[in-house]
């Protein structure tokens, strides 16, 4: 097993990292203050996991509440579901919610935490890729608007993160894939040599070679530790964790929560990225095509929406969350492996970009 440190003073957290760690609740009881714990997951995970980490829990009352699955799912009624479930069962202010799934489920369950009786305590058991390299580190919790991804929502940590990567040999491929597009992600915004390892191991990393998966969880956490840590708020380079995410977003909530994975809009929307990047001259078309490429042997989309038109895409980006006085600011690459958020860039050159052809880009890589 490996641990790793998210460093944030008095509320610094420990990400264990390993295979069978859903049977180790010693690795969890240092961070149960109560008697009662609260499962959130749902109905997929359940018939998988459930059982056994009930079973760990065992020295505890435990309830738990069972979701509907899926992004479309990520709603206030949904998190209704959640009160009502702790309710019901009288889960006092010392009660600690635990979330047992994909970043759905984490971001969801995290929500709840931060609002029931005005915050209880949080574990994080991520059982995706995604959800392992990603959302389940950083307190960013909440739930989708129809008008906008991730609308509302609150900045909760959690006491521990408890990664345990035998879950991932229940993963559909597209799953892992989705996973795989925010992995890229780190290598592209802060790390290009990881970006070399992954050229060399995406197909072991497809094949779900487990040596692989741990190698590529624990340097995606270190990095994203290593943000987090230096701006837990997103008043500064936090926001590079969003490459690629303003285009995405507007993917996902055009084509409507679930139609297009997570994963796949951010892959989809780093190409978009990487091409205005290179409209601007800071990274080459070698460079970019380099990305594209490895994006297209991780099984994931690289041309966006054949729907979208460009108004779309403007609309939907006007309330990305990074927009200041109007402005919209964007993640791009200065160089492969150094992101930069800016406004400073020519708006005919985002027009371009919205306007590429990316199904030409697509055949040259293909
Ligand atoms: N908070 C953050 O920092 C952050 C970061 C990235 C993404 N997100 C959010 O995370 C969500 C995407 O997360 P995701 O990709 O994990 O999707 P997800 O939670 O929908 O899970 C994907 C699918 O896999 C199933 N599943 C989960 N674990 C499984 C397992 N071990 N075996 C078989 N099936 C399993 C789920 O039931 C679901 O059907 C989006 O809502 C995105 O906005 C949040
Ligand atoms: O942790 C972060 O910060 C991220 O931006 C990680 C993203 O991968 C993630 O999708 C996040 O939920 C996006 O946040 P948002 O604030 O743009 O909704
Ligand atoms: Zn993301």
């Amino acid at each position: 097993m490996q641990t790793l440190k998210v460093d944030l003073g008095e509320r610094s957290y420990p990400i264990h990292i390993g295979e069978g760690l859903l049977d180790q609740p010693e690795l969890l009881a240092p961070h149960i203050a109560g008697r009662q714990v609260a499962i959130i997951t749902n109905e997929t995970v359940a018939p998988l996991y459930l059982e056994r980490l009930t079973r760990s829990l065992s020295a505890y009352s435990v309830i738990s509440v069972v979701l509907p699955d899926g992004e479309a799912f990520k709603t206030w009624e949904t998190l209704q579901l959640i009160f009502d479930g702790l309710l019901t069962a009288r889960h006092d202010r010392r009660t600690t919610v635990v979330a047992l799934g994909g970043g759905v489920i984490g971001d969801m369950a995290g929500f709840a935490a931060a609002c029931y009786q005005r915050g209880v305590d949080f574990i994080q058991i991520p059982t995706t890729l995604l959800s392992q390299v990603d959302s389940s580190v950083g307190g960013k919790t909440g739930i989708n608007h129809p008008l906008g991804k991730n609308m509302v929502g609150a900045f909760y940590q959690p006491n521990v993160v408890l990664i345990d990567t035998a879950t991932l040999k229940s993963l559909p491929a597209r799953e892992l894939s989705a996973g795989l597009a925010e992995v890229i992600k780190y290598g592209l915004i802060c790390d290009e040599p990881f970006l070399g390892w992954l050229e060399d191991n995406v197909d072991r990393l497809r094949a779900l070679d487990q040596t692989a998966l741990t190698y590529a969880i624990e340097r995606s956490c270190a990095a994203k530790a290593a943000v987090v840590g230096a701006d837990e708020r997103e008043s500064g380079v936090r926001a590079t964790l969003n490459l690629g995410h303003t285009f995405g977003h507007a993917i996902e909530t055009h084509m409507g929560y679930g139609v297009w994975l997570h994963g796949e809009a951010v892959a989809a929307g780093t190409v978009m990225a990487l091409e205005m990047s290179a409209r601007l001259g800071w990274i080459s078309e070698q460079e970019r095509d380099r990305g594209i490429r490895l994006f297209q042997r991780a099984g994931l989309p690289v041309v966006p929406p054949e729907e979208m038109t460009e108004a779309d895409f403007l609309e939907h980006m006007a309330i990305d969350k990074k927009v200041i006085d109007g402005r919209l600011r964007l993640v791009l690459l200065r160089h492969m492996g150094e992101a930069v958020v800016t406004d400073d860039y020519p708006k005919e050159v985002l027009q371009a970009t919205l306007g590429a052809d990316y199904r030409a880009l697509a055949q040259l890589k293909g």
